[in-house]
């Protein structure tokens, strides 16, 4: 792909890097290092007008709105907390597909003296989710292993991702109410949609194409 701007990718370690690479490739764009094995955290590729900036899955849509980075990939779940503000979210890349869910204990009942108590990363999308239930509830925010705060007592549900159950099913967990389908999905900074219309274009219908398996 020529590209007549140069692009910065925002990019977050392990799943969405693994599973964004192929569709990348197909566009021409290969990393000349390994984050895995690399501390490096701009990534210079294969065409000379693209690199990779290498950030926490969370961070993502920051770096993009911003316009530290021109495209990013980012969760579903991450844009949803994010609110999407100085973000075009043109293309669901359908990898790193889960649901976004109520789990809890298999027997829970709603506590008669207090409001029911939710763990989750996912506070903006809880408080959503039971505000438009009619239920009132106290959000705990934690920042990862939500599925212990049921089970030492912190928490009477969490609200968490869920893709084979295994970690709800490994800690006696169940999961209770769907909220969201999750998966991917290529965001680009406003001002580079504008101001880079034809590079952006380009990436974006050759991953199309990748997505779509054209
Ligand atoms: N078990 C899963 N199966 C499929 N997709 C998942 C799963 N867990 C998370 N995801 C998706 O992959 C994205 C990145 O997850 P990852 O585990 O790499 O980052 P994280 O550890 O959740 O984020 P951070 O480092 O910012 O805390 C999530 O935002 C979500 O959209
Ligand atoms: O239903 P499952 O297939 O078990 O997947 C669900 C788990 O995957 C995610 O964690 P992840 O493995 O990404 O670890 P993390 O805490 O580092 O995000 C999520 O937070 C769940 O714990």
């Amino acid at each position: 792909m020529n590209l007549n701007a140069s692009l910065t990718i925002a990019l977050s370690k392990g799943r969405i890097f693994e599973q964004t690479l192929p569709l990348l490739a197909n566009a021409g764009i290969e990393p000349l290092d390994d984050p895995e094995t690399s501390r490096k955290l701009i990534l210079e590729t294969s065409n000379p007008k693209v690199k990779f900036v290498i950030i926490r899955a969370s961070d993502v849509p920051t770096y993009v709105q911003y316009g530290a980075a021109d495209l990013g990939v980012a969760g579903k779940d991450v844009l949803l907390e994010h609110g999407g503000e100085g973000l075009y979210e043109p293309l669901d890349l359908k990898i790193a597909r889960c649901r976004l869910m109520v789990a809890g204990l298999p027997d829970t009942q709603p506590p008669t003296s207090r409001r029911l108590r939710i763990a989750t990363k996912y506070v903006h999308s809880a408080e959503r989710y039971f505000a438009a239930k009619g239920q009132q509830v106290e959000i705990i925010k934690l920042y990862g292993s939500m599925e212990l705060a049921p089970l030492v007592g912190l928490a009477d549900l969490i609200v968490d991702l869920v893709e084979s159950g295994n970690t709800l099913k490994a800690n006696g967990l169940v999961p209770l109410e769907h909220i969201a389908d999750i998966s991917s999905r290529l965001v680009v900074n406003k001002a580079s949609w504008k101001m880079k219309h034809e590079a952006v274009s380009a990436l974006l219908t050759s991953l199309r194409e990748s997505v779509d398996g054209e």
